[in-house]
């Protein structure tokens, strides 16, 4: 791999919790893989009081230390202002000059439209030989699908799609890209990849976390939009899209945002929410959802969803996906379970077989990132009795990944101009039509909201959303 082109990461919210956690451990371990030249440089802007030392210290205990680091962080330099304020606008063009720079909005999603418009009306947008300028933009994108859509006029207005990268940061999961490598660089996926062999797909992304710190954030937002229509819907779309007819960003794309397009418009009876009370996860109190700070104390926010949604496409029809996800729940497991039909039975009816369980397929995607596929082999002897059994692949036995945040792939990709694991306009939208019936509903209907303890794999309802099909949810943490 090529090194990145000299460049300035501008972080638009460098004194946040997304910067210190997230970007710059990536940023280390990118300048560790030897994939940023001596020409990279960062300069991140905040409202904090201080000066280049403020920050860089501030960075210190979460980048991977080493040389590496050591060297990067004499190039961080940081501006302090108000994003809402043209002076910081102007002190960033006088920073940058002439150089290539990627503007990477870490801020509240409030800003995202004031900040990508004052970095078009102050020129910093233009591109020129081989300058590039490009904005990365965090999630939320939105709130729903009017506000999406607005979102997206307002920058669209301004800037092509091509300088435009959204980001989830899913996309950027080694396992999430391995589905496409798995799907479709081995032969036999593809032949049992539809709805003749497929009964059911299960998408979970289970957290032990609670809301902790981000009450104010989390009551307006919800587990729905917090993480289905991006994060989950990447994942059900990676497994649901028909082959591209190249890695090109856009034909990935394309298949992508065609799959959302085609998710059946769900229907109340198809989505279940909670609420976490009081209670334990491990050995941690966790308090009632009700009593983080800055929640209103008769929040009715879901922590909780389940939803059962259909795609309909020739290759997926009948074929129901059920999505989940959750804070303080049992274990943290982000997973995909492809179940697959029942075998035909006749072959075994002479044999003490009470019933021969289903193939699954199950891409881990944390808290180790594995694919799985259960199989049924005999078990010697002189009479045919089957055992379950797996083959497994487990990425740490093969490949070294510790320390990874998942944003390498991402701000490398932003550097070197790859769009494929960003979002166009469609597939945001996309998503959010999927959910508005669910989120209008939930609207009008105020009665439905379970409570569940932590701890616990979530509210009742969502079993019950299963059983009713006569299918079960993998249990979360196995
Ligand atoms: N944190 C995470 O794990 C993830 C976050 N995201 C997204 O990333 C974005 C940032 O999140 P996060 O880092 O957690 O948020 P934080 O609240 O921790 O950080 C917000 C940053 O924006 C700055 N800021 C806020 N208002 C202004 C203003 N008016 N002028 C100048 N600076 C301002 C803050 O500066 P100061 O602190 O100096 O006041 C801080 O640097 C959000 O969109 C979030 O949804 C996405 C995925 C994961
Ligand atoms: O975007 C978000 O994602 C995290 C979960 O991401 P992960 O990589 O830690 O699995 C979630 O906790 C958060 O609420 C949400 O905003």
């Amino acid at each position: 791999m090529k090194k990145a082109p000299p460049a300035t990461l501008v972080i638009f919210g460098a004194t946040g919790d997304l910067t210190r956690r997230l970007l710059v451990p990536a940023v280390t371990n990118l300048c560790t893989d030897g994939l940023l030249g001596k020409d990279f440089t960062i300069l991140g802007i905040g409202r904090s009081d201080g000066d280049d030392e403020m920050l860089r210290a501030s960075l210190d205990k979460f980048a991977t230390e080493g040389d590496c680091w050591r060297d990067l962080r004499k190039r961080i330099a940081y501006l302090q202002g108000d994003f809402t304020a043209d002076r910081v606008f102007d002190d960033v063009a006088k920073a940058l000059g002439d150089r290539s720079a990627v503007f990477y909005l870490a801020t509240p999603a409030q800003f995202f439209g004031a900040i990508v418009e004052k970095l078009a009306a102050k020129g910093l947008m233009a591109e020129a030989g081989s300058r590039f300028r490009r904005v990365a933009i965090e999630k939320p994108f939105g709130h729903d699908l009017a506000s999406a859509k607005a979102l997206d006029a307002r920058i669209l207005a301004l800037l092509p799609e091509s300088q435009i990268y959204r980001l989830d940061h899913f996309l950027g999961k080694e396992t999430v890209q391995n589905i496409l490598v798995a799907r479709f660089a081995n032969q036999w996926f593809e032949a049992v990849w539809n709805n003749r062999y497929i009964d059911h797909v299960q998408i979970t992304a289970a957290e032990t976390v609670e809301v902790g710190s981000r009450g104010s954030f989390y009551d307006a937002t919800g587990a729905l939009r917090d993480m289905v229509p991006n994060h989950l819907f990447q994942l059900l779309a990676m497994i649901a899209m028909e082959p591209p007819n190249s890695f090109d960003a856009d034909a990935i794309r394309d298949e992508k945002a065609k799959v959302l397009r085609a998710i059946r418009k769900p229907t109340a009876v198809c989505a279940v929410r909670g609420q976490y009370g009081k209670g334990r996860v491990g050995s941690r109190n966790v308090p009632a959802y009700r009593k983080v700070p800055d929640v209103a104390t008769d929040s009715r926010t879901e922590t909780y969803v389940a939803l059962k949604l259909e795609v309909d496409t020739w290759r997926w029809a009948g074929v129901p996906f059920y999505l989940r996800t959750g804070k303080a729940l049992a274990a943290r497991d982000t997973e995909i379970v492809v179940t697959f039909k029942a075998v035909p039975y006749a072959l075994f009816r002479d044999c003490p077989i009470d019933r021969l369980p289903a193939n699954r397929l199950i891409f881990q995607l944390q808290p180790d990132e594995s694919i799985v596929l259960d199989m049924l082999v005999k078990k010697p002897g002189p009479v045919i009795k089957t055992a379950g059994t797996t083959l497994d692949f487990t990425y740490a036995d093969h490949f070294k990944l510790s320390g990874r945040t998942g944003y390498e792939t991402l701000l490398y990709d932003m550097m070197t101009g790859d769009q494929t694991l960003f979002q166009r306009a469609e597939q945001i939208e996309a998503g959010w039509a999927a959910v508005q019936p669910i989120l209008d509903d939930w609207v009008k209907d105020k009665g439905r909201l379970e409570s569940y303890a932590p701890g616990s794999a979530g509210p009742a309802g969502a079993d019950a959303l299963l059983e009713r099909d006569g299918r079960f949810w993998h249990r979360i943490g196995q």
